[in-house]
């Protein structure tokens, strides 16, 4: 079948002391769509590691937005190839899942922080959209460079570190390319979910914020105070840039609203009609000092406000180990989870509602 893997060369990867099977189950596609073209298949390839790569037996994944709208083909310009089947119905890859959390079980030869039986995690695409890998996190096993992970929290469960990865590394490089720091003041908008939970206990927490505001609606506004935010904002009820309070940085998680939103909101419709008609980076401008940052992950960007992909890498996940094996900053599995393999889609369909609180984690694989 075919493969984005070149055949490893012999000293790519030593041997291993655990039997490695050379099939495996995984989630994938070779189409793009919904969550029904995911399937779940017994007979996919177990990727071979590379020189500078670990094998990784998957205890636990976590989804991410960028999974799904890859799947939509959002990103199919700049994404890897979809994977192949062959005529024995074996398939190249598996494509989802970008967080990880597991056993290393086998080292390439230019390993050398990582040795067999390690704890780890990570993100495994060094850029999200760039030729992310063609295999995914989804799956019985994966291959991923040793730059791109750490050592699993002490204290933490597999769950719950895969439940950080993507989103911290996000959290913390938003907050970094903002110039956040001590004593500045934040507005996080949308801070019930897996990347804005985590920007509210960095800024508080690593950062050392003077003062962090948040917005969610109305159910989640104790979550956030438990978070550190220091004003929950509803934003069923408010339009956060009417407060005459303005803020150092603003970080917009949300973007643009989806009609899901409105659907599901439902009331107040002059509010939800405002909403709709500006992206958050249209209001999220409005709530900044003069001379601050706006940072924004999807959607349409208004000056000041800026725009990045997260870039994965394990040593942002090894400077922020100690906050979380201290607990100052907590990894948060959504409640309605951890989904087991079996159940990926229907974790898809929960994450794809927009209201997960937290991460959506898989667990066990
Ligand atoms: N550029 C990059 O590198 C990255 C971009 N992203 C993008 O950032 C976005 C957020 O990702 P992630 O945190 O994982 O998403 P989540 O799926 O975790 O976001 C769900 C949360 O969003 C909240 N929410 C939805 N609408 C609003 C609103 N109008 N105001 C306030 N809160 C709202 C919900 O709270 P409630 O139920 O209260 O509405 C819910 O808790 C996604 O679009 C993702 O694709 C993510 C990571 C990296
Ligand atoms: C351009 C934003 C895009 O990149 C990631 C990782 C997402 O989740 C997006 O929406």
């Amino acid at each position: 079948f075919a493969s984005s893997q070149a055949a490893p060369s012999a000293e790519a990867s030593t041997s291993s002391s655990y039997s490695i099977p050379s099939e495996m189950k995984a989630w994938t596609y070779t189409e793009y769509g919904g969550v029904e073209v995911l399937k779940l298949e017994s007979n996919v390839a177990v990727p071979q590691v590379k020189e500078d790569q670990v094998l990784i037996k998957v205890a636990a994944a976590a989804l991410n937005p960028v999974d799904f709208k890859r799947r939509l083909g959002k990103f199919k310009a700049t994404d890897s190839p979809l994977p192949l089947e062959n005529l024995t119905k074996k398939i190249s890859s598996d494509r989802s899942g970008y967080d990880v959390a597991g056993v290393v079980v086998k080292v390439g030869s230019q390993v050398k922080g990582l040795k067999e039986g390690d704890e780890v995690y990570g993100d495994i695409s060094e850029k999200a959209l760039d030729g992310p890998k063609q295999f995914g996190s989804l799956a019985e096993y994966t291959a991923v460079e040793e730059k791109l992970l750490a050592l699993k929290p002490k204290n933490l469960d597999f769950a719950q570190a895969a439940s950080l990865p993507l989103a911290i590394e996000t959290a913390y490089e938003g907050l970094e390319k903002a110039g956040f720091s001590e004593g500045k003041s934040i507005l996080v908008l949308g801070g019930a979910g897996g990347v804005g939970s985590l920007v509210i206990q960095l800024a508080k927490q690593v950062f050392g914020a003077s003062k962090v505001a948040a917005t969610s609606s109305t159910g989640k506004l104790e979550f956030l105070k438990s978070l550190g935010a220091d004003l929950a904002i509803d934003y069923t009820k408010e339009n956060f840039e009417d407060l005459p309070e303005k803020f150092d940085v603003v970080y917009d998680t949300v973007g643009k609203k989806n009609d899901l939103d409105v659907a599901l909101l439902g009331t107040e419709l002059d509010m939800i009609y405002v909403r709709m008609t500006t992206g958050q980076c249209d209001r999220a401008v409005k709530a900044v000092k003069e001379g601050g940052s706006v940072v924004a992950l999807t959607g349409a960007v208004t000056p000041p406000g800026f725009r990045f992909v997260v870039t994965s890498n394990g040593d942002s996940l090894k400077k922020l180990n100690p906050y979380l094996e201290s607990g100052k900053v907590k990894a948060l599995v959504d409640p309605k989870g951890p989904f087991p393999f079996d159940k990926v889609n229907e974790a898809f369909s929960y994450l794809e509602t927009n209201r997960a609180t937290g991460k959506v984690v898989i667990y066990p694989i």
